[in-house]
């Protein structure tokens, strides 16, 4: 730990970012899966020429590879519950009064029954579509152009009724369905299940009969086909053909889960999922986990916007997942051969592909190029640092904004850099935060967030989030190690209740990233004045409470405008 750094951490301490435990929402919880005890935890990687820790797999050695946290969580949100201010359910709270068979009408009224009608419309369209699939001939070259528009609200909707509807269905002995009040679900296990119906707006019929109503219980998987258009899942060779010539794929980079692909102008993530065999030392991560980072993606598309748009929090500086893919059969030649290129050239940490069946399901994920990560990119002056910082919590500020988005897993792996190659633009930055326009200046920089698994975010209709405490060797990282470090502060901001909101928890990873900025520029030698900025800039980041708070620091008020200030652009071109 740089010394003072323990200070830094008292002042957020003390700054009231560990806030006790309250209770604001009513929430499910779901049993977390154990570890499958596979991961046999490496210690002794190395970081900078330090020695530091990392909690991946036998071989793994990077600390891009870190998580194999399984079990993502939802909670249904209340409606008119406040989840800005949310914070933690107490653990000890007792267990909910057993409820009544009964379900009430509301004094309101009939319940309004317009989303429901939506979904099983939408349940009939899919179930026209299985009747007969489109032509495989219909999905060609030229995807890359035209970025699917995902209706998000009704894939939230039908995600929560499918989900309350499979939870109902397989306990519903225990379940009360009331339009005033919440239902309750309980039962001798932990996984207490408390969500709102009233959202819901359950048809008029079903309110005066009893439950389950059955056969709407959508599986994830067959949410995930239709989230993704399909009838049915495709060749990966059906996919990457859209895209490029398949003997033009290239290997990227790789994760635990994932390998990612160059196809034409994009990238595709293959994840394989559903299947039995380990993959790179992990069990595959389920359908259900795979449609929540689905949902997550698509969240943060959301946030992207073009100039003229009028929503009150965008910025456009999470990675655009232009797409998702079904895919079943084994791994195709053409992606063997870009797999094994890859691994001659830079050393493959993971499984050779060549053992998936015609069985094995990938989810892919067709992303636009972010470029290279921050660990192997050259920062080459002061200017460059100043825009990778400001690009960073601005983004992060806007999705705190829009839906209490925390990373929870930024360190300089899941940070991509590319330079703008259009010298005709402005190198500006623009984004909206609580309904103000703001340019930010990137002296030609685009950042790229990626990787949302550790992410935890409030859709309006669930909060979504992973239980780190699932995986304690997270905390257990070398004292000192600044990634290590961050994990433990969010894990004391947090008093380890991961589904509350913590905006601080994007802070600290703000305060990492002024260290590895630090790391990064101190072979350019830019001076005793720039090391003390950005020191001083770390000191003043500890007594933020969120990102938001962060962007308002003087650091970046000089490249931070508003963007009434600079049009017409020809001036903020003359400025710069
Ligand atoms: N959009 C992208 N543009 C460029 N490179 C990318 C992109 N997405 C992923 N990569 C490359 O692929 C690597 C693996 O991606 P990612 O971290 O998302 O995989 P993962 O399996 O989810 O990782 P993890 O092991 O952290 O779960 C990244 O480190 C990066 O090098």
């Amino acid at each position: 730990m740089a010394s003072g750094e323990g200070d830094t951490w008292s002042e957020i301490v003390a700054s009231g970012g560990l806030r006790p435990p309250h209770i604001a929402v009513v929430y499910g919880r779901r049993q977390v899966e154990q570890s499958s005890g596979r991961r046999n935890m490496d210690v002794t990687g190395s970081f900078g020429g330090q020695q530091r820790p990392s909690f991946v797999p036998r071989k793994r050695t990077s600390w891009n590879r870190s998580l194999s946290i399984r079990g993502r969580e939802s909670i249904f949100v209340a409606p008119g519950a406040n989840l800005q201010n949310q914070q933690k359910p107490c653990r000890a709270q007792k267990r909910p009064p057993k409820p009544c068979n009964q379900v009430k009408k509301t004094p309101s009224g009939p319940p309004d029954l317009r989303k429901e009608k939506t979904y099983f419309e939408e349940v009939d369209a899919f179930e026209l579509m299985e009747e007969s699939p489109s032509p495989k001939a219909s999905w060609t070259r030229g995807m890359e152009q035209n970025p699917i528009n995902h209706d998000l609200p009704a894939i939230l909707e039908r995600w929560k009724i499918s989900n309350i509807a499979r939870r109902v269905l397989s306990e519903p002995m225990f379940v009360t369905m009331d339009l005033e009040t919440p239902i309750i679900k309980s039962s001798t296990k932990e996984t207490n299940i408390i969500s709102s119906f009233d959202k819901l707006n359950i048809k008029e019929e079903a309110v005066e009969t009893s439950i389950p109503w059955s056969g709407e219980a959508l599986t994830a998987f067959e949410q995930l086909l239709m989230v993704c258009r399909q009838s049915e899942p495709v060749t990966l060779a059906e996919v990457f053909s859209a895209y490029c010539e398949l003997e033009s794929i290239k290997k990227l980079g790789e994760g635990t889960y994932g390998e990612a692909y160059r196809a034409g102008t994009t990238v595709c993530k293959v994840v394989p999922f559903d299947g039995d065999l380990i993959v790179n030392g992990e069990t595959q991560k389920r359908s259900e986990e795979i449609l929540e980072e689905v949902l997550l993606s698509l969240t943060l598309n959301n946030l992207r916007s073009n100039r003229g748009d009028e929503k009150k929090d965008s910025c456009n500086g999470f990675i655009e997942t232009k797409d998702f893919r079904v895919c079943r059969g084994p791994y195709d030649p053409c992606l063997i051969s870009a797999w094994e290129d890859y691994d001659a050239k830079c050393g493959s940490e993971n499984d050779h592909p060549k053992d998936f069946t015609s069985e094995q399901s990938y989810i892919v994920f067709v992303l636009a190029d972010g470029g290279t990560d921050l660990e192997s990119f050259a920062l080459v002056d002061y200017n460059e640092a100043r825009s990778l910082l400001v690009q960073v919590t601005a983004s992060l500020a806007v999705a705190e904004s829009a839906c209490e988005f925390e990373h929870r897993d930024l360190h300089w792996g899941n940070i991509l850099l590319a330079q703008d190659e259009n010298s005709d633009t402005n190198h500006t930055m623009s984004f909206a935060l609580q309904g103000k326009r703001m340019l930010a200046r990137t002296f030609g920089l685009n950042v790229s967030i990626i990787d949302f698994t550790l992410s935890r975010m409030n859709t309006g209709t669930v909060i979504l989030f992973l239980d780190l405490s699932a995986d304690p060797a997270l905390f257990q990282g070398k004292r000192g190690d600044k990634q290590a470090e961050t994990y433990r502060r969010m894990r004391d901001i947090t008093q380890e209740h991961w589904e509350g909101s913590f905006p601080k928890t994007n802070v600290v990873w703000l305060i990492y990233l002024v260290d590895m900025v630090l790391h990064k520029t101190k072979s350019l030698a830019l001076g005793a004045k720039v090391d003390r900025e950005l020191r001083s800039l770390k000191k003043r980041l500890a007594s933020c409470e969120s990102a938001r708070d962060c962007l308002a620091d003087p650091f970046f008020s000089d490249i931070l405008l508003e963007d009434a200030q600079l049009f017409p652009m020809q001036q903020l071109e003359s400025d710069l």
